[in-house]
């Protein structure tokens, strides 16, 4: 049996406002599989978001352990952290974060600039994503220029530019119509698991998490 790409124990995480101390994670134990695609559940202010920036590496003040291929993440420096996240993650959010002075090739170029791959190659498989999802004719086109749901897909190409072995997404269609966030989730699905990644989905839809391989459910700071 192959490793967990990333594996959670005992994840906890307090905040403090107010005078008042909210324990949001209160001892979280997840392994998410190589190519597992896994619906984080739960209800508003439960703490999905917060579990995915353990995950993403991306924020501190977290105890317990998070592994990710192997190696332990849960204290290493700045440096080690960016270069997990660059060598391992991709990261979709609920608003599409794109650079707004760039198109929408360049925005899906420029995460695989920052890992060294040559510009023409960048070029050539940012032009294969964005065709895959449908966007061969939005190319040149400015984020504001694009719709909600043209948005997203630019964010999820971008996401998997780099081939990520675990792809974070946070509400990924929160902000589309219904229609559209089935059919933008749909692709997403359709790529990630023609990629092989595993993806880690926080979401408040049942029916988009039914979709997916396996659903956790976050409740009082634990998962069910
Ligand atoms: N930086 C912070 N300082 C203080 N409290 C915080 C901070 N970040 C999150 N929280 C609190 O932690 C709790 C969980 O928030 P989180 O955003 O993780 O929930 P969520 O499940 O993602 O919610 P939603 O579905 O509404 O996005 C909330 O009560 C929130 O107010």
């Amino acid at each position: 049996m192959s490793e967990p790409i990333v594996s959670l124990r005992n994840l906890a995480r307090s905040f403090e406002q107010g005078g008042e101390v909210i324990e949001v994670l209160r001892g979280v134990d997840l392994d998410v599989m190589p190519g597992e695609i896994v619906a984080l559940l739960g209800p508003s202010g439960s703490g999905k978001s917060t579990m995915l920036q353990a995950v993403g590496l991306l924020e501190g003040g977290f105890s317990g352990t998070i592994r990710m291929a192997g190696v332990d993440a849960s204290n290493v420096d700045a440096a080690t952290r960016t270069q997990l996240r660059r060598d391992h993650l991709g990261f979709i959010y609920q608003f599409h974060h794109l650079l707004p002075d760039f198109t929408a090739l360049e925005n899906v170029v420029i995460p695989q600039l920052l890992i060294g791959k040559p510009r023409p190659e960048a070029q050539v498989r940012a032009s294969e994503l964005l065709g895959a999802l449908g966007l061969e004719h939005r190319l040149t086109h400015r984020p504001s220029q694009l719709s909600g749901g043209e948005q997203q897909r630019v964010a999820v190409a971008r996401a998997l530019a780099n081939s990520p072995k675990l792809v974070l997404a946070d509400e990924p269609t929160g902000n589309l119509d219904e229609k559209t966030s089935d059919k933008v989730f749909d692709q997403f699905l359709e790529l990630v698991r023609g990629h092989g990644s595993a993806a880690l989905v926080a979401t408040h839809n049942e029916r988009l998490a039914a979709r997916m391989d396996r659903v956790v459910r976050l409740h009082e700071g634990h998962l069910e």
